[in-house]
Order: structure tokens, then C-alpha cells, then sequence
């Protein structure tokens, strides 16, 4: 602690003003040094090591969690009003059509006259107030006018037993994996022919080797007991300070390694699992350097970085993510390249995180460059030869939303066209059944779940949401009816596959930790503005992709009187539905059906007006059907706005796992055949079974 006060006293008396200009951006100078410090940096309470300066070590990563955001961010052409008309701020117009006068969130209205002592830039969400002098950011803004100071989202380490940011072997160790890259020329050797990539650029970025035990979450298997394996190791970097406009070179140390099977590249561990401090690479990064690459993964960075002679560092973890903790790492380039898969998941993604860093300062490279086949990334377009720079040369701004040409349009049909496998969306590892009739899953459509009461909705929604959080996908869950701890208990048993005992809960939630899984606090009915804000910020925060709600009827309970509770209902709907498409996120809605005695439910059982389902892309419902006295569930897809394959899924529950599995064909004819007098419900209902999982074939649609 000693040696930061030191450091922070060099600074403030060196320079003063310069220390001054970097927090002016966030911070009024009106109150004083304190309540500079207060606001933003604050040094009450927790200690100023935890908050200033930045720490190499990841115990500040809560507080930029919870208030960082990018000032070159710009909200979505439109944003700014409808939020602040949905708030009822009342925004006036002025003479500058982008301004609008506005009432401060902090200065308190005695006078009439003083009510609208602010002004707000609509394009660029900046806030100022004439009266107090305060100047906020888009989201910071939206804290205030919300008054909430966090925006109500946990994470998983939250709610597991906090995050490990200690290293498992001691520093010294940690520095010492460069120098053991030479025990192993294999990792060399196959870096050049595979790769491309030379020992110089290896070096350059501190590449070592380690042995680690597989702690990857998206591998099934039960942690090692062994050794563990040797891998290729990358260090994530961080500077100790973290200056914006520093121009001193930033000191930088290793707070994060990621460890990677030789030989595939596959992800091994994290260590530790679950900080997010640091970049790889950013050690290269000089005090005069304007520009950085960021690509998908350290070999891309590598790649990029050997060949235009480019700082490039790369997204921290496996999955498209651009954690909030980073972006203050990035705050300091005038222009970032970001050369992502050219894919359509790859693009999508590009396109999301320039906006997030600010679409003025990015480019998107195109490796394919508009070709159908060839390379699709840094890599493999240096292992395949081609010339880097100029690839890089062609990259392009990405246009506001609203002024985006036919040429972009283009671009994004002509992709899909040729791509087809890629649209169909992300494929479900658990259920195939899925795969074969809604294709996958995908970006800007809304589901509607639903099922009687204590059928499993929310059991086989954990386990579906947690299979393709596996494959990446951002989810946040809005669990409205069973409190957060209870639902991620449930998870964590499925994620594991047993229930747990204490011995193996510390080993699983190490893993568990690293998926992208985040939950809304509130509980209850709750206003769906609130419920919107908080869905928004996760998108910013977390690069959400995919949001479960379970369920509509208790987060609109009590909202409104009998009559007018279907028109609640219905605005709640038709909001998310925008919601998925002007966001580009799935939503899945649970919406509990009609007291309806019976025995299969079809769309117009679905609780509420038609209008739910007229909205919805899929309609999936839980049935089930008794024969004999025993009893078989279906997924029964009843909509399916993708391509209109409606088929049902027969499972079982497996009570140890808590977890569905589909049944086969035999299986489920065999428990079926009892099943002599159909009725006409059970007729309609098609299932179609996993003989061959995985595999898109095509359906029989009228096998019974
Ligand atoms: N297919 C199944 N067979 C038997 N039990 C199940 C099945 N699915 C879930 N369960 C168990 O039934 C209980 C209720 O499950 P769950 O909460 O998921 O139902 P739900 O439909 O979401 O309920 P609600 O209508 O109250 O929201 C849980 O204890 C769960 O473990």
C-alpha cells in the first residue's frame, strides 16, 4: 500500500494538472480533490489500494464491473430519447437538434425556474448540468436517473463463493514459463509449421509451458486427479497504472495465464479461473502507440502482430466477450482494428464490440475480403500465405446504424447466403432433437416456454441455458419466481451432473465460474422499465446474447388491475419482442398456460391474449401423456417461425443429474405402445427421436 500512496503523491505533485484532465472527463471539479476521489476513485472505506491506482492484481475488477463504460461509446441512434421518455424526464428541444434540456438527477428543484438546469447531447449520451456542474457518461447518466448504483446483475462467482484471483503456483513461478519454452521445442516447431509464427514473435509475447489440469467448462469431463498436462502458456497482461493519457510507458506485469493444449489450441485452464484483468500482449503497447489489433484468440493477435508489425492483443476468453474490466485497457487508442472470424457469428460479433468501444476509433477486417472460400482469420490466412497488410489495409469503419448503405446490407444478405450452417444458430450438445427442428439457436427471436404448473419449465430451461452457455453464449437469467441461489443450485447440479457433495463444490464452482452466466437480482413483480434498463446494461456489461425470463405472470403480478392485466402482459411481450430484434438477443419468455384441465395444451392454452404467441418466433410446450399409468413429456414445438418443422421431443428426467434426456426411438415406443385409444391431441403430436443425434436429417414428420 505504502509504495501506491507513493506513487499516487509522485503523480499528484509531478502532474497535477494532467492527473486532473484524466478524471475531468468523468468527474466535476467543483467539489474538491476529495470528493473527486470520493466519487470515483473512492479511497473512504475499502482502502485506496483496492481503487487507485489501478492494480495489476484483479481486486478492482468489481468496481470497474459495476461503473466503467467506454466515453467513446455511443448510444444506438434513437436511445437517448426513448429512454428518456420512457423515465418521464421530458426531454425540450433547443436550437441544436442534437441537445435537449433536461432536470439534473442530482440538483435538488427548490425553485421552478431551476428545474431544467441541464442539457443532454442525444447523440452522444454526454450529460451536463449547469448548476452543479456534474458531466456523466451514457451509462453513468442512466445510473442516476435509475438511482441504482449497480445495475442489478450477478455473476456467477457472486453467487458461488466468490472469485480465486490468486495465482495457484507462486509469481516467481509464474514469470518463469517463457524460459521453459525452450524444454520444449515441440511447442516451437509446431507453432512455425502450423502456425507460421516465428520463435521471435513467440517470445516477443512471453509464450512459455506449464502443466495444467483441465478446469475448461466446456468440457465435460470430471476434473483430473493427475498431474495435470503440459501446455503452451499465454500471459495476460496489465499496466500497474492505469493512466489514459499517460505518456510514460506503462509498466506491465502478468496477472493471468491461459493455458492451452499443444497441438490443438484448445483451452485447458485459467489461472486463476475467474479474474479478468489484463490483455495478452499488451506489454508491446508503447507510450507513443496509437493503434492495436484486436483479434479472436492469441494466435490471430500473433499472427496479425508478425506480419503488420502491430501491437495486437485478442478477446480474453474462448467465447465472443468483451469484458467491461478491459475496456479501460482500451481506452487510450485513437484506432482499434478489429479482426475477428469473417463468419457470421465473427462479423455479428465485430460489429457489436465496435459499437461498444466506440464506432468513430474501430475498423472491421475482412479476411475473407468478400471471397467465399480461403482463410477466415489472422492465422490461418498467415498460414496459408497471404499478405496480412493488405488485408488489414481494407478494413472498414463500421457506419452508424442510421446511415448504414445498401453496401452493408449487402454484405450482411451475402454472408448469410453463403453461410447458411452458420445462421442456423448454435447447436444444443444436450438435446439434438432441437437442432432438428428449430435448427439451432439464434440471434433477435423470441421463445415462448410454457407447461403446466410444476412440470419442469424452469429445470429443463437451466439445463438448455446452460448447454449453450457452454458454447459460449452469453445468457443472463431473470428469475422472477425461484430466488437466484436456488436456481444456480440447480444449475451447478446439472452442470456437474450429480448433486454435490462440499468436498467436490469448491472444484466444480472453479470451473462453473468461467461460464458467461449472469442473473437479474430482482425477484417479484417488477416494473419492466427497470427490468429493460437492466437488460440493456447486461448487453453493454456482458455481451449478453441470450435472456430467460421466468416467468411473465410473477414479473407482472400485482401490476395493474384483474381487467388490466392482459394488456400488461401484452406490452410486456411486444417490448421484449423489440427488445430481441433491435438488440439482436434471444429472449426466452416462460409464460405459464390457462387453467386448462386438459391433458395437452396447444397455442391457445398459452396464459393471456393471442397476441403472446402472435409475437413469438418458437412456441415450445411441456406435455405429457399418460399411458398405463405411466407417464411420457414431450418438448412439443407447436411454432417455429425459422422454417416451420413442428415436431415434439419425448425425455426422460433423471432425478441425479436433474437433467432431461431425449428418448430414443425405441425407447419411446416401446413406452408408448400401451397408448391403443389416441386422442385426437395425441395424434397431432409428432415426436421425432434421437436415433441419430446430432444429425440433420430430414424429418419424418409423420413417423407415428
Ligand atoms: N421431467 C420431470 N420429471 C419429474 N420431475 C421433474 C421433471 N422436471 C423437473 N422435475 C422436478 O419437479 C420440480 C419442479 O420443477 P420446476 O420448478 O422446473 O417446474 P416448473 O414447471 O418451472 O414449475 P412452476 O410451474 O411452478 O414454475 C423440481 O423439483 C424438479 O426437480
Amino acid at each position: 500500500m505504502s509504495r501506491h500512496l507513493l506513487i499516487l503523491a509522485n503523480r499528484a505533485l509531478l502532474g497535477n494538472t494532467r492527473l486532473l484532465s484524466v478524471l475531468g472527463h468523468r468527474n466535476s471539479i467543483r467539489g474538491g480533490t476529495s470528493r473527486i476521489f470520493s466519487r470515483f476513485y473512492s479511497i473512504e472505506g475499502s482502502g485506496i489500494t483496492q481503487l487507485w491506482p489501478y492494480q495489476a492484481d484483479t481486486r478492482s475488477i468489481d468496481f470497474f464491473a459495476s461503473g466503467f463504460s467506454s466515453k467513446h461509446y455511443m448510444p444506438r441512434p434513437g436511445e437517448v430519447l426513448e429512454f428518456l421518455n420512457k423515465h418521464y424526464q421530458f426531454p425540450r428541444k433547443t436550437q441544436d437538434k442534437s441537445l435537449f434540456r433536461i432536470r439534473c438527477p442530482c440538483c435538488r428543484p427548490h425553485k421552478r425556474g431551476t428545474l431544467y438546469t441541464a442539457v443532454i447531447n442525444v447523440q452522444k449520451g454526454l450529460f451536463q448540468c449547469e448548476s452543479c456542474l456534474r458531466k456523466e457518461n451514457w451509462f453513468d447518466y442512466i445510473k442516476l436517473v435509475s438511482k441504482s448504483d449497480s445495475f442489478q446483475v450477478l455473476s456467477t462467482v457472486d453467487l458461488s463463493r466468490g472469485s480465486k484471483t490468486e495465482f495457484s503456483v507462486p509469481r516467481d513461478t509464474i514469470e518463469k514459463y517463457p524460459n521453459q519454452l525452450s524444454e520444449f521445442p515441440i511447442i516451437v516447431t509446431w507453432c512455425k509449421t502450423e502456425k507460421g509464427l516465428t520463435l521471435d514473435t513467440l517470445q516477443d509475447y512471453k509464450i512459455g509451458a506449464a502443466k495444467y489440469y483441465n478446469t475448461n467448462p466446456s468440457n465435460n469431463a470430471e476434473l483430473s486427479t493427475d498431474k495435470g498436462q503440459v501446455c503452451i502458456t499465454f500471459p495476460r497482461m496489465a499496466p500497474l497504472f492505469l493512466d489514459p493519457q499517460a505518456t510514460d510507458e506503462p509498466i506491465t506485469k502478468t496477472v493471468r495465464i491461459k493455458a492451452c493444449e499443444i497441438g490443438s489450441g484448445d483451452l485447458v485452464a485459467f489461472d486463476p479461473p475467474t479474474s479478468e484483468a489484463g490483455l495478452f500482449g499488451y506489454h508491446l503497447v508503447q507510450s507513443e502507440t496509437e493503434t492495436i489489433i484486436l483479434t479472436g484468440n492469441e494466435f490471430d493477435a500473433m499472427a496479425a502482430y508478425q506480419e503488420t508489425k502491430l501491437p495486437a492483443t485478442c478477446l480474453p476468453n474462448n467465447t465472443y466477450q468483451l469484458p467491461l474490466e478491459i475496456l479501460p485497457l482500451l481506452e487510450r487508442f485513437a484506432k482499434i482494428y478489429i479482426w475477428l472470424d469473417d463468419d457470421v457469428a465473427g462479423q455479428e460479433a465485430a460489429e457489436k464490440f465496435a459499437q461498444k468501444l466506440g464506432i468513430n476509433r474501430c475498423s472491421i477486417v475482412k479476411t475473407l475480403g468478400g471471397n467465399l472460400n480461403g482463410p477466415v482469420n489472422a492465422s490461418e490466412a498467415l498460414a496459408s500465405g497471404k499478405d496480412l497488410k493488405e488485408i488489414l489495409r481494407k478494413a472498414k469503419p463500421l457506419e452508424h446504424e442510421k446511415i448504414i448503405g445498401f453496401d452493408h446490407l449487402k454484405d450482411a444478405v451475402y454472408r448469410e447466403l453463403v453461410n447458411p450452417n452458420q445462421v442456423r444458430g448454435v447447436q444444443s450438445t444436450d438435446l439434438p432433437g432441437l437442432n432438428q427442428i428449430l435448427k439451432g439457436h439464434r440471434p433477435g427471436e423470441l421463445t415462448i416456454f410454457t407447461g403446466p404448473t410444476g412440470i419442469g419449465k424452469t429445470t429443463i430451461l437451466s439445463q438448455i441455458s446452460l448447454d449453450f452457455c457452454r458454447s459460449g453464449v452469453s445468457t443472463l437469467w431473470g428469475s422472477f419466481e425461484i430466488p437466484n441461489v436456488r436456481l444456480a443450485k440447480k444449475m451447478l447440479q446439472q452442470f456437474a451432473g450429480h448433486e454435490l457433495t462440499p468436498e467436490e463444490f469448491f472444484q466444480t464452482t472453479e470451473k462453473f465460474q468461467q461460464l458467461p452466466m449472469y442473473f437479474l437480482k430482482f425477484f417479484g413483480s417488477t416494473d419492466l422499465t427497470t427490468v429493460v434498463d437492466a437488460m440493456n446494461h447486461a448487453i453493454y456489461a456482458f455481451d449478453v446474447q441470450h435472456v430467460i425470463i421466468d416467468n411473465l405472470q410473477f414479473m407482472t403480478a400485482d401490476q395493474g388491475r384483474f381487467h388490466d392485466r392482459w394488456e400488461i402482459q401484452d406490452r410486456t411481450v411486444g417490448t421484449f419482442r423489440r427488445f430481441a430484434t433491435e438488440r439482436g438477443v434471444h429472449i426466452t419468455l416462460v409464460v405459464h398456460p390457462k387453467k386448462d384441465d386438459r391433458e395437452f395444451l396447444d397455442l391457445n392454452s398459452v396464459f393471456g391474449s393471442a397476441k403472446i404467441t402472435q409475437e413469438a418466433d418458437n412456441v415450445i410446450i411441456i406435455q405429457r401423456l399418460i399411458v398405463d399409468d405411466e407417464e411420457i413429456r414431450y418438448l412439443d414445438i407447436k411454432k417455429n417461425r425459422y422454417d416451420g418443422t413442428l415436431a415434439a421431443i419425448p425425455f426422460e428426467f433423471d432425478n441425479e443429474s436433474c437433467k432431461i434426456r431425449q428418448l430414443t426411438r425405441n425407447e419411446h415406443d416401446r413406452r408408448a405402445k400401451g397408448s391403443k385409444n389416441k386422442t385426437r391431441q395425441e395424434t397431432e403430436m409428432v415426436p421425432i427421436i434421437n436415433q441419430n443425434a446430432g444429425e440433420n436429417r430430414n424429418l419424418n414428420i409423420n413417423q407415428q
